[in-house]
C-alpha cells in the first residue's frame, strides 16, 4: 500500500454527561481523527485515543499530536507497507507513545481493509458477528444518582454494569448497590486508587460476587497486584498496567491479574492487540475491550477487536448515544438489548461524516511525503 496523505483532525467535542473517576471529573473530549489516504484518494480512518491530561497514562493529546505529526505520520508517508502488522516494527526506533502510534495504525489497518475489500474485523482475523457490550458508570455524588443510573442501563439491556470506585467511594457504596441489584454481572474499576495497605479493604469486595476488580493497585504495577490476586477470590483485571505485550506476558506469567481488559490504544494498536489475544488465549486468561470514551472510529475498531475469539466478556462499546448528541459516524454505533451487530460493509463499516465533524473540529494537520521531514536518527 502506497499512502500519500496522512490528516490529522483535531476535535473537541462536547460530552452528553460528565464522567468521573477517581481522576477527576471530565466534560469533554479533545479527539485527534487520523485520516490514511492512499493514491488513488481511497482514506481509512484510525483514532487517537490520549486523555486530555496525563492522568490516565502518561500520554496527552497534545503530545501526542506532536508524536504523531513529527515521528509517526512522516514514517507512513516515507514508506511503502504490505501489511498493517509492519507499521509496529517501522515506529519501534521510537518508544512509547502507544496511543500516537495506535491512532496511526488504526487508519493505516482500515485503509488495508477497504483496499482489499474486507470488513475491518475480517483483515484483524475476528469470527464473530454480533459482540457483547457493558457499561462502564462514573461516580455519581449520591448512591441514590447512582442506583437509578445502574436501574436506566439494566433496563436498556447492558450485559454488565462497570462501577468507578475510590477511597471513601467503595464498600458501603457497592454493598448498596449489590442489594439493590443482587443478581446483575457487576464489577469495580478503582483506576489505580489503592495500595497495598488497602488490602483489607480490597478483601471485603470479595462479599458482592463481583466479575472482576479494575485495576486496583498503581499503573504500571505487576508484582504488587500478583501479591494481591493470592489473597482475593475475586479476579483482578488490569487496565493500566498492561501497556505492551511484555507487560501483559509479565503479568499473566506472575498471576497478577485473571482477566486482561484490551484497550487498543494504551498497548500501541492492532497488531499488537492480537498478539496480547493469542498469548492471553494460549493461558486461558479471557479479555474484555475496554473503551476511552472514544468517537465513533474509535468505537468501531474496538467492535472489531472484540470479534476476536478470546473477547468473552462483554467491552466497553456502548451507543454512540451514550457519550453523544451527535456522533462523527454515520451509521452510529447502536447497542440493543446489549448486543452490537458488527457492520458487514468494507473497513470499520460505516461512514466518517464530515459535515458532523466540522462542527468538533480544531484543525486539521497534513503530513505528506513531500513535506515531511526525513527522520533522523541520532545514534
Ligand atoms: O465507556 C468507556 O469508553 C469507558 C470509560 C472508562 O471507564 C474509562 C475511560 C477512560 C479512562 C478511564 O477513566 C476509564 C477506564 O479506566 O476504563
Ligand atoms: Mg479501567
Amino acid at each position: 500500500m502506497k499512502i500519500k496523505e496522512i490528516r490529522l483532525h483535531e476535535l473537541e467535542m462536547e460530552m452528553k454527561n460528565p464522567f468521573t473517576t477517581s481522576f477527576g471529573t471530565q466534560t469533554k473530549r479533545h479527539i485527534t481523527i487520523v485520516e490514511a489516504v492512499n493514491t488513488d484518494g481511497l482514506s481509512g480512518f484510525g483514532e487517537c485515543v490520549a486523555g486530555e491530561d496525563p492522568l490516565y497514562s502518561e500520554e496527552f493529546m497534545d503530545s501526542a499530536l506532536i508524536a504523531m505529526n513529527k515521528y509517526f505520520a512522516p514514517l507512513i508517508v516515507q514508506n511503502e507497507i504490505s501489511h498493517p502488522d509492519e507499521v509496529w516494527d517501522l515506529f519501534a526506533p521510537f518508544k512509547k507513545n502507544n496511543m500516537a502510534k495506535s491512532g496511526i495504525e488504526g487508519a493505516v489497518w482500515d485503509l488495508y481493509a477497504k483496499e482489499n475489500g474486507m470488513t475491518l474485523a475480517e483483515a484483524v482475523g475476528g469470527g464473530k458477528t454480533e459482540v457483547d457490550v457493558g457499561i462502564s458508570l462514573g461516580l455519581e455524588d449520591t448512591d441514590e444518582l447512582l442506583l437509578e443510573k445502574i436501574q436506566e442501563k439494566v433496563d436498556e439491556g447492558y450485559k454488565r454494569i462497570k462501577v468507578k470506585i475510590k477511597p471513601g467511594r467503595d464498600v458501603p457504596m457497592i454493598r448498596r448497590v449489590r442489594a439493590n441489584f443482587p443478581d446483575i454481572p457487576l464489577m469495580v474499576d478503582a483506576n489505580s486508587a489503592y495500595t497495598l495497605d488497602d488490602i483489607e479493604l480490597l478483601k471485603a469486595l470479595d462479599e458482592f460476587d463481583l466479575m472482576m476488580i479494575e485495576q486496583p493497585l498503581a499503573a504500571g504495577d505487576i508484582v504488587d497486584h500478583a501479591k494481591l490476586q493470592k489473597e482475593l477470590k475475586t479476579p483482578i483485571c488490569l487496565d493500566e498496567s498492561i501497556d505492551s505485550f511484555q507487560a501483559a506476558a509479565a503479568a499473566i506469567e506472575l498471576g497478577s491479574c485473571e482477566i486482561i481488559n484490551v484497550k487498543v490504544g494504551r498497548v500501541g494498536g492492532i497488531t499488537q492487540s492480537k498478539r496480547i489475544h493469542d498469548l492471553a488465549a494460549k493461558h486461558d486468561i479471557p479479555l474484555w475491550c475496554g473503551g476511552m470514551l472514544e468517537a465513533g472510529v474509535g468505537r468501531l475498531h474496538n467492535i472489531a477487536i472484540t470479534t476476536l475469539s478470546n473477547f468473552t466478556l462483554p467491552g466497553d462499546t456502548a451507543s454512540s448515544s451514550r457519550y453523544w448528541e451527535e456522533d462523527i459516524i454515520t451509521p452510529e454505533v447502536v447497542a440493543e438489548q446489549g448486543v452490537v451487530q458488527v457492520s458487514d460493509k468494507p473497513g470499520i463499516g460505516a461512514e466518517v461524516d464530515f459535515t458532523k465533524m466540522e462542527k468538533y473540529l480544531k484543525q486539521t494537520i497534513i503530513i505528506t511525503e513531500e513535506d515531511a521531514p526525513d527522520m533522523v536518527f541520532f545514534n
